[in-house]
């Protein structure tokens, strides 16, 4: 479908950014330091050669999901690892992770009466930002762990050296678990009536009894579809979308898998359908804006507490001129503290442009702390309460809350406080495994999609 990249191309399908310069030639904030010794080029030309990991048009099809997003249409849930890590990508794994958002999603269908988009962070998340370039234990300070497409998580010199050769091994796990995601999502897996059965399984533990009703209500649904004669192995009921995305952050890895689709001669990023520019790297004469100015994929762009409405609205100009719905996908990550604060004068001063843009809720990053006990986390409640404080905003506003971003996994995991189980402090240690920030478990991945589909299903009656 796509021929690999003319590099000049690329630079050429959009206008330069204010500065005058095109995107190669941009302040690209948290790349690697590279080995200066011919390795990056020869990977970056290795790269270039390989197929694509998603089709153009696919993105497409994402994109025009997504406007139905922004007009309250469909629902967004989009989740995954904050960071992957290549002996994490085991079919267990990618299993656990798929099942985790298909009956976060099945609830969140419910709640919401609107098809849910499922997008994993998934297939590509492999490059993280840092607050800090170094880490130190002791009296060591070696290099941060930037994500296993760059560095090893172990804390010696030799694995926190950056490693072109890791490019290549992201492209080919991606590669692989992309392969497993197209199976389980159309091979039978995702059918409805086992995701219903898993989450009664769920509901059955005692700590979830709250949530009884709601299933109760799902499965009634279910048995009035099955007397009206629907026949559950036909698609959308038996095989799913499942779309994948990470944030484009390393340009050497994304500008090589950049390609011009043969369809319509533009450019795509085909490392996943969707990407997104994090809240360190979207500087507006940076290189990552102007490189998702320039693709066509539908792309989101993270957006902090201090972000200046003005600043947002140049980011819309530069990322989507011609406002084309479902193109542009705003990830707000405010805290439960500030989102009634913050959030309400952005959505205000965008609605009043006329852009219109998929608003997500991204509960996680601006609820990071410390415990005491030294582990990276977040409270159940705080991530509860940020979902709770986007939909009261949008409901004031009039404005549309087109879905949630995210970081959970499968697994059981105890990286967040709290939930129905109270993980407590003292619990992180038992199974802390993440790579980078904590994720909710698999139980309360699906306690944040009952309570969602409850805030939803207010919102719609
Ligand atoms: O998702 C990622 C983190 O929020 C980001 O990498 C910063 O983490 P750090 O403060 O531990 O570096
Ligand atoms: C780094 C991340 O987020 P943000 O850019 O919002 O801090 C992330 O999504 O893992
Ligand atoms: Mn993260």
């Amino acid at each position: 479908m796509s021929t690999t990249l003319d590099p000049t191309s690329i630079d050429t399908a959009a206008p330069a950014s204010t500065t005058g310069l095109r995107w190669p030639d941009l302040p690209a904030a948290q790349q690697p330091t590279w080995p200066q010794d011919g390795s990056l080029e020869r990977v970056r030309e290795t790269l270039a050669g390989l197929p694509p990991l998603v089709f153009a048009g696919e993105c497409d099809v994402l994109r025009d999901r997504l406007s139905d997003a922004a007009q309250g249409k469909a629902f967004l849930l989009q989740g995954g690892d904050c960071a992957e890590m290549f002996e994490s990508a085991t079919a267990d794994n990618i299993r656990d992770r798929i099942k985790t958002l298909l009956q976060m999603a099945a609830v969140l269908t419910y709640g919401a009466s609107t098809p849910v988009i499922k997008l994993g962070r998934i297939a590509g998340q492999y490059a993280k930002p840092r607050s800090k370039d170094t880490e130190t234990r002791g009296d060591v300070t070696l290099p941060a762990y930037r994500g296993d497409m760059v560095n090893d998580f172990a804390f010696s010199p030799e694995a926190r050296r950056p490693d072109p050769d890791r490019l290549v091994r992201a492209y080919h796990t991606s590669a692989a678990t992309l392969n497993l995601v197209r199976a389980f999502t159309t091979g039978g897996f995702a059918d409805l009536r086992h995701v219903h059965e898993w989450n009664r399984g769920f509901i059955a533990n005692a700590a979830y009894a709250r949530y009884e009703s709601m299933a109760r209500d799902i499965d009634r649904a279910m048995k009035f579809m099955v007397a009206c004669g629907v026949d559950f192995e036909s698609t959308p009921l038996s095989a799913v979308e499942l779309f994948s995305s990470h944030e484009a952050l390393l340009l050497d890895y994304e500008r090589p898998l950049t390609r011009i689709d043969s369809r319509t001669g533009n450019p795509y990023a085909v490392s996943g359908h969707f990407v997104w520019v994090g809240e360190r790297t979207r500087q507006l004469d940076g290189a990552h804006l102007d490189f998702v100015s320039r693709i066509h994929n539908p792309v989101g762009v993270k957006l902090g507490p201090t972000v200046d409405p003005d600043e947002v609205l140049r980011i819309i100009d530069k990322v989507d001129p011609e406002r084309q719905p479902g193109r542009l996908t705003f990830i707000t990550r405010m805290g439960a503290g500030t989102i009634r604060d913050a959030l309400p004068r952005l959505v205000e001063k965008v609605t009043a442009s006329g852009a219109q843009v998929v608003w997500v809720c991204d509960p996680m990053h601006g609820n990071t702390f410390e415990s005491a006990s030294g582990y990276k986390t977040r409270e159940f409640d705080d991530v509860v309460d940020e979902v709770r404080g986007f939909f009261e905003v949008h409901q004031a506003l009039g404005t549309v809350p087109g879905g949630i971003h995210v970081e959970l996994t499968g697994n059981d995991v105890t990286e967040c406080l709290g939930g129905s189980e109270k993980i407590l402090d003292g619990d992180l240690e038992k199974r802390y495994e993440t790579a980078c920030d904590p994720r909710l478990n698999h139980q309360q991945s699906l306690e944040l999609a009952f309570l969602t589909a409850e805030m939803l299903t207010a919102r719609s009656s």
